[in-house]
C-alpha cells in the first residue's frame, strides 16, 4: 500500500471507521432487528428480542497490570459487557470470554481473572458459556461477548427521545477518570523510586474514586426498579465513553438536540477533591472521562416525579430539544457552549 493511501484511524474517527468497515457486510438477515449502532445488537426471538454486546480490553490501552488486580479486571470487563445489555433494558444470560495470553501470565493469574468474571456472574446473573483462548507475544487481551434478552415491548434504544423529555443520568460522573488519575500518579511515583518493592500505594484517601475506576458497577438496580414501577424511558444509553460523546450518540440516534446544565452534572465530592488536587477541571472528568458505566435516559417530564419518589439515585441534567439546536451546555455562569459532532466542546 502506497504511503499516500495510508489513512490513519485518528483521521477518520471511531464512528466513521465502524461505518466504513460495515460497508463490507453483505447480508441483512431477517433475524436482525437492529444491527450495529446501538448498545447491543438486537435479534428476533420467539419470546422477545435477543441482545448481543461485546467488549475488548487490551493491556496498555484499557488497563495497566501494574495497578489492576486481576479479579477486578475480570469483574470490570464483565460489567462493561452487561452494561450494554442493561442499556437496552435487557437482562444478561450468558457470556463468552476470549483471552489472548502472553507467557508472563500464569494459570493462577488467569484464574484470578475468572474469579472476577464469576463474581460478576453472581451479581448480574449470567453464565460463563465458553470462549476462546489464544497465545499473545507481549500483551494480555480479553474480550467478552454477552448474550441477553428483553421483551419486545420493553426494549429501549438510543433512538426514541422526544422533544421536551427530561435527560437524566444515574449515579455520579467522572469518578472513574478521577480514580485513573490517582492510580497513574501513584505509578509515576513508584517508577521514580528504585522499584525494589511491589507496587503497593496507600489509596485509603481515594477509596471511592479508585473503586469507580477498578470495579465499576453496571446499573442492574435501575433496570429492575423501572420494571417494578412500570416506567419505560423513551431512550437510553450507557456511559462508557464520556457524557459528551454519549449525548452525541443518543441525540444523533433520536434525531434530536439536547440542552443541559453544567451545574446539574452529578459529581461526587471525592471526585471534586481529586480534580482540585490535580488542578484540573472536574467537569472535564464527567464530560470526557468515560468508564462510569452509569445509564443516561430520557423520560417525559411528567414521569420524572413518579420515578424520583421511588428511586433517588438519578439526576435530571437537561432536556431534549429540536435537532437544529444541537447539543448545548449552559455553563454555571450562564454562558452557553455548543458541542460539535465529535462530542468536543467548541
Ligand atoms: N469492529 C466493529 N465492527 C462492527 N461494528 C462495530 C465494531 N465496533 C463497534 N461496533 C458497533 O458500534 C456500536 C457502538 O459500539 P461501541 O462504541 O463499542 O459502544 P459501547 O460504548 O456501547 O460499547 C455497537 O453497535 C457495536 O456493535
Ligand atoms: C491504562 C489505561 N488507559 C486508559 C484508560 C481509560 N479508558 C480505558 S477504556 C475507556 C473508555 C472508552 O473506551 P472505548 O474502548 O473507546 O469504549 P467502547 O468501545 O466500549 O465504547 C477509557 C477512558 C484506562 N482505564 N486504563
Ligand atoms: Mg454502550
Amino acid at each position: 500500500m502506497g504511503k499516500e493511501s495510508f489513512r490513519t484511524i485518528q483521521s477518520l474517527g471511531r464512528d466513521e471507521l465502524i461505518d466504513e468497515l460495515m460497508e463490507h457486510n453483505a447480508l441483512s438477515s431477517d433475524l436482525v432487528v437492529k444491527g450495529y449502532g446501538d448498545d447491543s445488537t438486537v435479534l428476533n426471538h420467539q419470546k422477545g428480542y435477543q441482545l448481543l454486546s461485546s467488549e475488548s480490553f487490551m493491556e496498555g490501552v484499557d488497563f495497566d497490570l501494574t495497578y489492576v488486580p486481576l479479579h477486578h479486571l475480570g469483574y470490570k470487563i464483565a460489567t462493561a459487557a452487561v452494561s450494554d445489555i442493561y442499556a437496552m433494558n435487557g437482562s444478561p444470560e450468558l457470556v463468552l470470554v476470549n483471552l489472548s495470553v502472553p507467557n508472563k501470565i500464569s494459570v493462577d493469574m488467569l484464574k484470578e481473572i475468572y474469579r472476577g468474571i464469576g463474581a460478576a456472574g453472581k451479581d448480574y446473573e449470567f453464565q460463563i458459556g465458553g470462549g476462546d483462548l489464544t497465545a499473545s507475544h507481549q500483551t494480555l487481551g480479553i474480550s467478552i461477548s454477552c448474550y441477553g434478552e428483553v421483551a419486545q415491548d420493553k426494549i429501549i434504544y438510543r433512538k426514541g427521545a422526544h422533544e421536551g423529555d427530561a435527560v437524566c443520568v444515574t449515579g455520579d460522573l467522572g469518578g472513574a477518570a478521577a480514580g485513573l488519575r490517582i492510580l497513574m500518579r501513584e505509578k509515576r511515583f513508584w517508577e521514580e523510586q528504585d522499584q525494589q518493592q511491589a507496587f503497593q500505594p496507600d489509596l485509603t484517601d481515594y477509596e471511592y474514586v479508585v473503586r469507580r475506576q477498578l470495579v465499576p458497577v453496571a446499573r442492574k438496580d435501575f433496570i429492575e426498579k423501572i420494571a417494578d414501577l412500570n416506567i419505560l424511558p423513551t431512550s437510553m444509553i450507557d456511559l462508557t465513553q464520556g457524557l459528551a460523546s454519549e449525548l452525541q450518540h443518543l441525540a444523533e440516534a433520536s434525531e434530536m438536540g439536547v440542552y443541559f446544565y453544567q451545574a446539574a452534572l452529578p459529581i461526587s465530592l471525592d471526585t471534586r477533591r481529586v480534580a482540585d488536587e490535580m488542578k484540573e477541571d472536574v467537569d472535564k472528568y464527567a464530560l470526557y472521562g468515560g468508564e462510569d458505566f452509569e445509564l443516561m435516559f430520557t423520560l417525559p417530564e411528567e414521569q420524572v416525579e413518579g420515578l424520583a419518589d421511588e428511586f433517588s439515585d438519578f439526576t435530571v441534567i437537561g432536556q431534549v430539544t429540536d435537532k437544529e439546536e444541537g447539543i448545548r451546555m449552559q455553563k454555571a455562569e450562564g454562558e452557553v457552549v455548543v458541542f460539535d459532532g465529535s462530542g468536543q466542546q467548541l
